[in-house]
């Protein structure tokens, strides 16, 4: 059976990359996925932005929705202070276990945990399970649908704190409609949008910052 993408994103990292150093791992990923196979990492554009409000709120305890590869869980967790963790949600086990190894490969396995299953049934166990109080950073990158009523969800599980901040990948393209008009017209957010490109590719894309107000 020949290999998928991913597999093959992983095997061009763990022979190309310097272990232990996220930023080799992430131009890595960058170089395959521009040159060779396109692939839906948040990419090094976006990526620079995510940089900057992660800097900004340098987050203690962060969520992801997608964790596909594991490249924007490398790009934020490399930047977390030394007691600072991320958690983050992956339902593809193909996926979970390829970017098991890219977060390894990186040195970042004791600040990632990587749970496996879909956001509407892992948020909910996030306090108990996970000993999670208030999330101080939520970066969204799972299936675009499911932006919004997780970001309900998360509300009503009493996850979010005055000053909790959500950042939503691909709200222009492939899109978030739905969630654009959750947050924005919600005066429980304090919305702003940057916009950038579609990861590797000239197409417009944005990302969008919603802080809860609580
Ligand atoms: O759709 C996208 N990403 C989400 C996604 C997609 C597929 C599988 C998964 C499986 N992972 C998964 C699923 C459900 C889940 N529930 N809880 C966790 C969880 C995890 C996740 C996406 C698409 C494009 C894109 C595509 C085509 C094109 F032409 C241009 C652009 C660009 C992106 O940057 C994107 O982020
Ligand atoms: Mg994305």
């Amino acid at each position: 059976m020949d290999q998928s993408k991913e597999q093959r994103i992983l095997n061009t990292v763990s022979y190309n990359a310097v272990k232990g150093d996220p930023e080799s791992v992430m131009k890595c990923i960058d170089k395959y996925c521009s040159q060779y196979e396109w692939a839906m990492n948040v990419g090094d554009e976006k990526g620079l932005i995510l940089d900057k409000i992660v800097e900004e709120a340098d987050p203690s305890v962060v969520l992801e929705l997608g964790t596909y590869c594991g490249y924007s869980a490398i790009r934020i967790a490399r930047l977390l202070k030394p007691k600072a963790r991320l958690l983050t949600i992956e339902f593809n086990p193909e996926f979970a276990s390829i970017a098991k190894e890219i977060i390894d490969i990186a040195g970042l396995s004791d600040k990632v945990t990587i749970l496996e299953g879909h956001s509407e049934d892992i948020i909910p166990q996030l306090k108990k399970k996970y000993e999670v109080e208030t999330l101080d950073f939520v970066f969204l990158d799972h299936w675009k649908e499911r932006y919004a009523p997780d970001t309900v969800l998360l509300e009503e599980c009493g996850l979010l704190r005055k000053g909790s901040i959500l950042l939503a990948d691909n709200v222009v393209f492939p899109g978030a409609p739905e969630f654009l008009k959750y947050v924005r017209n919600n005066q429980r957010f304090e919305c702003t949008s940057y916009p950038s490109h579609l990861e590797y590719m000239q197409v417009e894309d944005a990302m969008e910052k919603a802080v809860y107000l609580g």
